[in-house]
């Protein structure tokens, strides 16, 4: 007899190879409503992450003033004299937190260094609290003394797409149907990271390999980007088609991570994208990568696999995973520090 369930809810009738043209955009209005609002919703979710791995979210409850401010800290920081920002260099933390230079990290192997500025912070509350105990992954934020304001405006950005993230993890459940309560028990201290970016205008001679940030698919579960007017982000199509996934206001993008591709056996897509600045005014963006718990195993749900689908990966612990991939994209920059 076989071991998986006959027949699989997700694996077959639900796998898709067609290719998509546009990036849906959901409104998430009723995902506080009753049941009936939010089973169309999470149904909405569903075709996005399958068909694409992309959508917006519009009415997502985080408001304005706190992405002005945060933004307006970003600019802030990334205006800092050169030394103050190597002073708090990715490479001197344990773990990857803190400033990225120039051709810092390289995304894409292929390329030869992403042209982007940036910031890395994981989870710490108001009060100073971080947390000693995230396995692989444990390490303090670093900030600097110069910003005055800048950790709260940061920080209050950070809970509140940490709190829209948790309330999208229900709707994912739903998706998968899955109980809507499946991921509460692995996503406990959420493992939250959290970037500053800045990216400089592109000009010159156009070289395929240095791109604002190289394609890529994200590490953890899901992605919540703030991108401000400045297009740049693209989206790859099965057809290996890039497209534009244009900024639109009042929107946060919200893209799948691989940690959802290993655990649906890649019913739901983790996308490959880049973004490149060629606009020729400067461009921040602000993406929030949501993954479970760093001890959680990311192992396929029984539902996603069957005799045609067996499991894809190998199952590792989401914080193996995380700094596996870190450690991947930063290791080009490791020596000059
Ligand atoms: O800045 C953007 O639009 C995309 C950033 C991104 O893909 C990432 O940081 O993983
Ligand atoms: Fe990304």
């Amino acid at each position: 007899m076989s071991s998986y369930p006959q027949p699989p809810l997700l694996s077959a009738s639900t796998r898709t190879e067609s290719t998509f043209e546009e990036i849906p955009i959901i409104n998430l209005e009723g995902a506080h409503a009753g049941s009936t609002a939010r089973r169309k919703l999470a149904d909405e979710i569903r075709d996005a992450c399958i068909n694409v791995g992309f959508f917006y979210v519009k009415n997502h409850g985080i408001p304005q003033e706190v992405i002005s401010n945060a933004v307006a800290a970003a600019k802030r920081f990334f205006a800092l004299p050169q030394s103050a920002k190597d002073a708090l260099d990715i490479h001197k933390s344990a773990n990857f937190k803190g400033y990225t230079a120039l051709l810092g990290e390289n995304t894409n192997p292929k390329n030869r260094g992403d042209l982007h500025e940036g910031f890395d912070i994981g989870w710490e509350d108001f009060s100073g609290e971080t947390r000693l105990d995230d396995g692989a992954m444990t390490g303090e934020n670093v900030w600097s003394d110069d910003l005055p304001g800048f950790r709260e405006a940061v920080l209050a950005y950070y809970h509140a797409a940490v709190k829209l993230g948790k309330s999208l993890f229900p709707l994912f459940a739903l998706a998968l149907d899955l109980p809507e309560h499946f991921f509460d028990d692995k996503t406990t201290k959420p493992a939250a990271i959290m970037r500053l970016l800045y990216y400089p205008p592109q000009t010159g001679e156009v070289d395929d390999r240095v791109e604002g940030i190289g394609a890529h698919t994200d590490y953890e579960c899901f992605t919540i980007l703030w991108q401000d007017d400045v297009p740049a982000l693209q989206v790859l199509n099965n057809d290996g088609k890039w497209i534009d996934a244009v900024p639109i206001p009042g929107t946060l993008v919200v893209n799948l991570g691989d940690q959802f591709a290993r655990w649906t056996n890649d019913v739901f897509k983790s996308t490959v994208h880049r973004a490149v600045n060629r606009s020729g005014v400067e461009r921040y963006s602000m993406p929030l990568f949501f993954g479970s718990d760093y001890d959680v195993k990311l192992e396929a749900l029984p539902s996603c696999v069957s005799e045609d689908c067996p499991p894809k990966y190998e199952v590792v612990t989401a914080g193996e995973y995380v700094k596996s991939r870190l450690e991947a994209t930063y290791a080009h920059s490791k020596s000059e520090h």
